[in-house]
């Protein structure tokens, strides 16, 4: 894969993006926004935080040109493309060296405060089963680009950079997938990650507030806007009727998607005021998953002919939400019902609503929950569980990240659980004690009972300790995240399943 200086030229300019071009003749062989991954022939993009000695370093190992932007004020004397917007201009030339491979891909993009993990896994679990295993996917978690392990990689970012995005999307075009869901956050908006990009399908989830805060968004108009971006770049939309602020959202989706494009889903209720194309109900539920019934209003949504009773082996019952949009979504782009009945009952997602079920201590869930919103539906469907006796969350919240989180996931925990140990998440270059502060500073209820470890493994295995067969033990917060991010390093950290899982063991000796 190559890409000429003249077709580098032409693109920037083509897509307004280029101020002044290079003195540049030769062809690049390879991209990179990191120093650390130049060799000879690069193009480099530079973004962000960039440091003189980056470009010194990505120099000496035979960076070609570079792609700057316009206040970028280092002496060097290397080609350099000017434009406005470089994480666009790395966007738009990443596709053309990986040569479009989003056009090989039937493509469904998922956006959403909460639920996009547990949506993206749902609707490449459906895909796969249809496909017999070509679906290919983007998550949170993990990015796999086909069957074969070496195919799956950890995932550092919801939506990767657009350069390592592209990558992906051509490999797992030459591993021959011909379909792939990816979650889109509003950062991905923000910052360009997925300029000039189009989905088949859009599913936008749910929003609230959320990642309000420096390096993120100043505040909800903007994380509101960034994520309404998605209707821009969709064929068709997929969207909740029962999500928060719906009246923009629609209003929005409607300037942007012809009408027979939006499909609009909700839980079913008595309120006639309300339509959806599709509804959906519970039929049964306990603490390991449910039946759920979904049923199609009008000529347009029996098109899809999903309406039945499906079974879903996951917990939470905002997960037959997160369900009934992802069978929406994979029925566009060619999936049928039986492919995703089977999925609904096979699909575990990594580090989210992951149970164990113990003898003597109850039932734990390790789930990535972070937010008001997010724990505060979790709580209350165990509460909403007759059988639950005591409900007990271990949970911190992260340091330098997100600080705007911290009283909603103490309201959330004063508002639902019946006790609490406050403990470290990644505390970064932050006091954990100190964010255990500011949590339990919003837990008011003298009802609650606080206590606080600050030592993860050691919160994991007295919450456990302590609960006993009716019990519900929640795990926030870290999902299956192998580290601790702490003064800049990822400290190895057994993950949270696998120490409730050596907890169990060790109490009850058969798990
Ligand atoms: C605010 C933001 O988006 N930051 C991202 C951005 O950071 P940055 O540009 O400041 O990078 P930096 O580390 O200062 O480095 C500057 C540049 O120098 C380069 N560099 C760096 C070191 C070096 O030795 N050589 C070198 O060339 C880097 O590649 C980078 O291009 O580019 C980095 C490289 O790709 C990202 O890791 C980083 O994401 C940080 C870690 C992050 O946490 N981002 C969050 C806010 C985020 O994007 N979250 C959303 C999820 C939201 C949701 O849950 O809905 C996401 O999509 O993940």
């Amino acid at each position: 894969m190559t890409l000429t200086a003249e077709q580098i030229t032409y693109l920037l300019a083509d897509n307004g993006l280029l101020k002044t071009g290079a003195d540049f003749k030769g062809e690049v062989e390879h991209l990179a926004y990191n120093s650390q991954s130049v060799r000879p022939k690069t193009l480099l993009f530079i973004k962000g935080n960039f440091k003189a000695a980056y470009l010194e370093e990505a120099l000496q190992k035979g960076a070609c040109a570079i792609v700057a932007p316009m206040d970028f004020h280092h002496e060097t004397t290397v080609p350099t493309f000017r434009v406005d917007d470089v994480a666009a201009a790395m966007s738009i030339l990443s596709m053309a060296f990986y040569d479009y491979p989003q056009n090989q891909l039937a493509l469904i993009g998922i956006t959403g405060t909460k639920g996009k993990t547990s949506t993206a896994y749902m609707a490449y679990e459906m895909m796969n089963e249809a496909t017999q295993g070509k679906a290919a996917l983007s998550s949170t978690v993990q990015v796999i680009t086909g069957p074969n392990p070496a195919n799956h990689y950890r995932a550092h970012l919801t939506t990767p950079e657009s350069l390592d995005l592209f990558r992906w999307m051509h490999e797992a075009v030459n591993n021959g997938m011909t379909h792939m869901v990816m979650e889109v956050s509003s950062q991905a908006y923000k910052k360009e990650r997925v300029y000039g990009l189009h989905f088949n399908v859009g599913v936008f989830l749910n929003i609230s507030p959320d990642h309000i805060g420096p390096n993120e968004h100043p505040d909800f108009a903007d994380y509101l806007a960034c994520k309404m971006m998605l209707f821009d770049h969709a064929e068709q939309i997929v969207l909740n009727a029962d999500s928060d602020h719906f009246a923009p959202l629609i209003e929005r989706a409607r300037e942007d998607v012809p009408a027979d494009g939006i499909w609009l889903y909700a839980r079913k209720t008595d309120d006639l005021e309300r339509s959806a194309e599709v509804t959906y109900e519970t039929i049964k539920e306990d603490l390991q998953g449910s039946t759920f019934r979904l049923d199609e209003h009008g000529q347009q949504a029996e098109q899809l002919g999903l309406t039945g009773e499906y079974t879903l082996d996951m917990p939470g019952d905002f997960n037959q939400g997160n369900a009934v949009a992802a069978m929406i979504a994979t029925r566009l782009v060619g999936t049928d019902a039986k492919a995703m009945q089977k999925a609904l009952t096979t699909v575990k997602v990594p580090g989210r609503m992951q149970e164990i079920t113990t003898k003597r201590h109850g039932t734990i869930y390790v789930d990535y929950a972070h937010n008001y919103a997010s724990i505060a539906a979790l709580l209350h469907f165990v509460k909403a569980n007759e059988h639950v006796q005591k409900l007990t969350i271990v949970v911190g919240a992260p340091g330098n990240k997100g600080v705007s989180r911290r009283p909603g996931i103490g309201k959330a925990v004063n508002e639902q659980s019946d006790v609490v140990y406050l403990t470290s998440d990644d505390p970064q270059f932050e006091d954990p004690n100190a964010i255990a502060d500011e949590i339990q500073a919003a837990i008011t209820n003298p009802k609650v009972v606080v206590h606080r470890q600050m030592n993860r493994t050691q919160a994991i295995t007295e919450a456990i300790k302590h609960s006993g067969p009716a019990d519900v033990v929640v795990l926030a917060g870290k999902g299956m995240d192998e580290y601790q991010k702490t003064n800049g390093v990822d400290v190895p950290y057994e993950n949270d399943w696998a120490i409730a899982k050596r907890v169990v063991h060790s109490l009850e000796g058969d798990k």
